[in-house]
């Protein structure tokens, strides 16, 4: 379980989170909905120890791996794919299990074909499947993902989220997803939040 306890967040003297209580599933994927500046990714960045907040806690983190889709791509530009990939693979996993991962990957995010091509010629898009096909590899850890869709076309998008449903599933991975498509949100999630208001209030729906 991983909680948050009283939590307050307060910016330019006005109150984001005011004693804000909340409990997340693990294993579970847990979306967080909410319009634009509704405190999504102040909430990530509080949770992922980036941000400051005035009081409370946050608590279930303590020795567990993290992994996380920023809104922004933070590739290696002169890196090809495949290495931009391995790159969050730690030296101790064989070779062999490596590529099987990383083809695994690049097939769930359709870019099997451009293994060796340099990340700085591939498109916006592209680029951003990447940074999926790197979020998959990482095992046995929690994963964040702010956004992690953006700039992807809906019919490439829905396949993309199908299979990733069904990767998460399997390997009971918990899953902290912002967005501010409910489709993404209902096709995602496990258990889904709805932030609203100033202080945050969460909604389940
Ligand atoms: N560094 C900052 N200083 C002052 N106010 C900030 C700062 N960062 C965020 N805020 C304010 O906090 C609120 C929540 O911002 P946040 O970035 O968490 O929203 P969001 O839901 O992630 O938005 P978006 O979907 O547009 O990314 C906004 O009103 C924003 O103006």
């Amino acid at each position: 379980m991983i909680e948050i306890k009283n939590l307050s967040k307060i910016y330019k003297d006005e109150f984001l989170y005011r004693n804000f209580n909340c409990a997340f599933e693990e294993n579970k994927v847990n979306v967080i909905l909410g319009s634009s500046g509704s405190g999504k990714t102040t909430l990530f960045r509080m949770m992922l120890g980036l941000e400051k907040y005035e009081a409370g806690q946050i608590l279930g983190f303590n020795h567990k791996k993290i992994a996380v889709v920023f809104q922004e791509d933070r590739l290696v530009e002169w890196m090809n794919v495949y290495d931009n990939v391995a790159f969050v693979l730690k030296s101790s996993v064989e070779k062999q299990e490596m590529d099987k991962l990383i083809n695994k990957a690049l097939e769930l995010v359709e870019l099997i074909d451009y293994v060796n091509y340099s990340v700085k010629d591939l498109s916006g898009g592209m680029q951003r499947r990447v940074v999926l096909a790197r979020a998959i590899v990482c095992r046995d850890s929690i994963l964040f993902m702010d956004e992690p869709f953006k700039g992807l076309d809906d019919e490439l998008r829905l396949r993309i989220i199908t299979r990733l449903k069904v990767h998460w599933r399997e390997n009971r991975t918990t899953v902290f997803l912002i967005t501010h498509s409910q489709q993404e949100g209902m096709l995602l999630g496990d258990i889904i939040y709805k932030l609203a208001e100033k202080p945050v209030k969460f909604y389940k729906i």
